[in-house]
């Protein structure tokens, strides 16, 4: 049993109205699983204020309400803890209950508008074969050592992080690489965690239908590198225009990578092909499987990170040269009839931007570039026409498709992708809304030496439309047209 006053140490408290002597079961952020003697953080979202549910949670037999504003009328025996942030609260109590899991190994956090999955993955890849107990927490899986669990979030909330990262320190996990992402900063989702080290990837255009600026949305980024302590290191790639800009306030040893600008650690591009990348790294020569240019930064960060955790430089690089490309991050096939299909995560203008000029810089120029692309429903409305104009721009054929369209009208989506293909394109791009049909018609359409790009599900194994997800696996699906359809 554990006492309350044991998981409120290093929360500030505003006020306390009864004891905090009580023993507690667990903690919980939703009225609906609370069950006898836990607390219930009550916190204001998007959608409802958790305040409203206190009386169901006491009901359901919380003894303990942790809040922003104390309720009026007060329960007999519940004790009322008053915060000023109760999702900050929330995740300083989750460390605690946890026994502060983040400080018994070396958790390194990946923020950024694009690579933060790869770079979190291929790390742990690296770890994993340099013969430690590694951890993991990104968008596509959960990895405890070698248990995998699904993941619901990029960054998933407090409680549930430190829960798996205790479940890391049972079974002696040294490192652990995790995504962290502008709403998980935001929500104070990594509050109270204890990083030995932060990357920073790049920032683009995404999420601004939640972080409303641009400005704000790169803020709350920077906040992750304000509040790393001082005996960790902030790595940042200064080729992007916001890279020196997250070191900034900083306390943390700064580190910078680059492939353009003088920097600490340095890469260029020796080959660039579709089966792989030759890279010079500082001052050695290395194979990468990976492809494409921006994959040199993710390995360039990679290395810097694996160097500055204590791993030998010769090691480093053998280990790079074993990386396999990480699910739906720029997986490809190519077909007995010699049709190559990439299946790639990019749903954001600029990394779909990044993708297409990647084929383009090692396609020969008299084949076909058949993008199939669309935009999630219930997300940044803003950046669709300007994936209309990038794909449309780049490709020599785009087929405009649903992808995740939620509660909205897809046929509403599709028309505000198209409204961004200039008059010059429009010959180039057509629109069949069922995804499958789609990826079937772009096989149709392919010949022998052409490429075929799916963008914007990556490793997804669903589409989503009005709340229910449907099976649906565009490498599988691409799989099998490209056998069914051979010439
Ligand atoms: C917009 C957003 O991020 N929402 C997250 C947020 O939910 P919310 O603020 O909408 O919560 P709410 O429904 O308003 O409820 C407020 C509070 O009342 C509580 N409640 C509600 C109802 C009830 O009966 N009882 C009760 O106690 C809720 O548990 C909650 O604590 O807090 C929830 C609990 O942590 C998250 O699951 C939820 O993520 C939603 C599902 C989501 O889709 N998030 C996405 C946008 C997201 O976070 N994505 C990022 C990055 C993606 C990327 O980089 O591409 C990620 O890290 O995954
Ligand atoms: N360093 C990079 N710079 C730009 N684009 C990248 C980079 N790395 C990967 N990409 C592209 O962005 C897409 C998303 O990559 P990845 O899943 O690694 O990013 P992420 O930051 O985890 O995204 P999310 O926020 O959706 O989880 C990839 O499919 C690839 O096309
Ligand atoms: N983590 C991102 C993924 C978007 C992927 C795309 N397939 C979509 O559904 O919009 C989000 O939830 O906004
Ligand atoms: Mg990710």
């Amino acid at each position: 049993m554990i006492a309350l006053k044991d998981i409120l140490y290093k929360v500030t408290l505003n006020a306390v109205v009864g004891s905090t002597s009580v023993n507690i079961n667990t903690i919980d952020f939703d009225s609906r699983n609370i069950v006898k003697n836990d607390v219930f953080v009550a916190i204001k979202g998007s959608v409802v204020d958790g305040h409203e549910y206190i009386n169901k949670a006491t009901s359901n037999g919380a003894t303990v309400v942790v809040c922003e504003v104390i309720p009026e009328d007060l329960i007999d025996g519940v004790t009322y803890v008053e915060v000023d942030n109760s999702s900050k609260a929330l995740a300083i109590m989750a460390s605690n209950f946890y026994g502060v899991p983040s400080e018994n190994l070396k958790l390194v956090g990946v923020t950024g508008t694009n690579g933060k999955t790869t770079v979190a993955s291929l790390l742990y890849q690296l770890f994993k074969n340099a013969g430690y107990k590694v951890g993991l927490l990104s968008t596509v899986k959960i990895i405890v050592d070698n248990t995998e669990y699904k993941a619901t979030h990029t960054t998933p909330d407090s409680l549930t992080i430190n829960k798996y990262l205790n479940e890391m320190n049972d079974v002696g996990v040294e490192f652990c690489f995790m995504e962290v992402s502008s709403h998980g900063i935001h929500q104070n989702r990594t509050e109270g965690l204890y990083f030995e080290g932060g990357i920073f990837t790049n920032l683009s255009h995404d999420h601004l239908d939640y972080h409303k600026t641009f400005a704000e949305y790169r803020d709350v980024k920077k906040s992750f590198f304000d509040l790393l302590p001082s005996k960790s290191f902030a790595l940042s790639n200064i080729d992007d225009k916001n890279g020196l800009i997250m070191l900034q306030n900083t306390k943390a040893k700064k580190y910078t990578y680059a492939l353009k600008n003088y920097s600490d650690y340095k890469s260029q591009i020796l080959e660039n092909q579709l089966g792989g990348l030759l890279l010079k790294i500082n001052e050695s020569e290395v194979w990468t499987r990976l492809i494409g240019n921006f994959n040199a930064y993710n390995v360039l960060a990679i290395y810097a990170t694996a160097e500055l955790l204590g791993l030998e430089k010769v090691e480093i690089l053998r280990l790079i040269s074993e990386l396999e490309s990480v699910s739906g991050r720029f997986e490809y096939l190519i077909s007995d009839d010699k049709i190559t299909a990439i299946v790639d995560y990019a749903h954001t203008p600029d990394a779909l931007k990044n993708v297409l000029e990647t084929i383009n810089s090692i396609r020969t120029k008299n084949e076909e570039l058949i993008t199939v692309v669309g935009c999630g429903g219930d997300r940044d409305r803003t950046k669709r026409p300007k994936m209309g104009h990038i794909a449309t721009a780049l490709s020599t054929k785009v087929i405009f498709t649903n992808d995740n369209p939620r509660s909205e009208n897809p046929d509403i989506i599709l028309k505000e992708i198209e409204a961004g293909v200039e008059p010059q394109n429009f010959k180039k791009a057509l629109t069949i809304s069922d995804r499958k049909q789609a990826i079937k018609a772009a096989c149709q359409m392919a010949q022998p030496n052409d490429i075929i790009l799916i963008a914007g599900k990556g490793h997804e194994t669903y589409q989503e439309i009005k709340g229910e997800r449907f099976d649906f696996d565009d490498y599988k699906i691409v799989q099998e047209f490209l056998k069914q359809l051979q010439k």
